[in-house]
């Protein structure tokens, strides 16, 4: 992994499955301080509520997250993310997801996911374009902020904080996630 994560959950919980990989749950007692952090989090945000904590430590600039979603199944399908940001600032970017034809890769580039029948040159030309037309946001994540993703974001964007070699120092981001039961998600349904 590019950083240190670290993860935090309530007992009893589905088990959170990304990139292939089951991250040991720790529980919130283990480091008090988090439930003050999360209480600090639930007075920006009234009416919220978040299970586990996802953190990531980037131990200088060459530590990164690469382009991605947080789309798994267990947060349901308008995840609300609340993610605060410790130490040096660094820029997150987020950007759309390619439309339907092509496919983010694990390094962000577009490509066709179709063979189609065009010539390769002209194929190659077009996915170019289409990655330098992709317009990004950066956000810069300043010691102590709070960034919040909901709604479809997770659904339509990708996220990613890339390296910066200007980032010397240490930064800690909590991203608070709510983890939503199977039979919860079929009473909501049912609502
Ligand atoms: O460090 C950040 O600001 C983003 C982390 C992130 O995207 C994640 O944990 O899924
Ligand atoms: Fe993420």
């Amino acid at each position: 992994c590019p950083r240190d994560v670290c993860y935090i959950a309530e007992e009893g919980l589905p088990s959170l499955v990304y990139s292939g990989f089951q991250p040991y749950a720790h529980s919130w007692e283990e480091f008090p301080p988090l439930k003050d952090i999360l209480a600090a989090v639930l007075k920006a945000l009234p009416g919220s509520s978040f299970n586990s904590i996802l953190l990531n430590r980037y131990k200088g600039g060459s530590d990164y997250v690469s382009w991605h979603s947080d789309d798994e199944k267990v947060y349901g399908p308008t995840p609300e993310i609340a993610s605060v940001s410790f130490g040096c600032e660094r820029e997150f970017l987020l950007k759309r997801k390619p439309s339907k034809g092509f496919r983010a890769t694990s390094k962000g580039l577009l490509m066709a996911s179709s063979s189609g029948d065009e010539p390769p040159s002209k194929r190659s030309k077009k996915v170019t374009d289409l990655s330098t037309d992709q317009q990004q946001h950066v956000f810069t994540l300043k010691h102590g902020s709070l960034l919040v993703m909901r709604g479809y974001t997770q659904r339509d964007w990708l996220h990613s904080v890339p390296k910066r070699t200007k980032a010397e120092s240490i930064r800690i981001n909590l991203t608070f996630r709510l983890l939503v039961s199977s039979s919860s998600r079929c009473e909501q349904k049912g609502k």
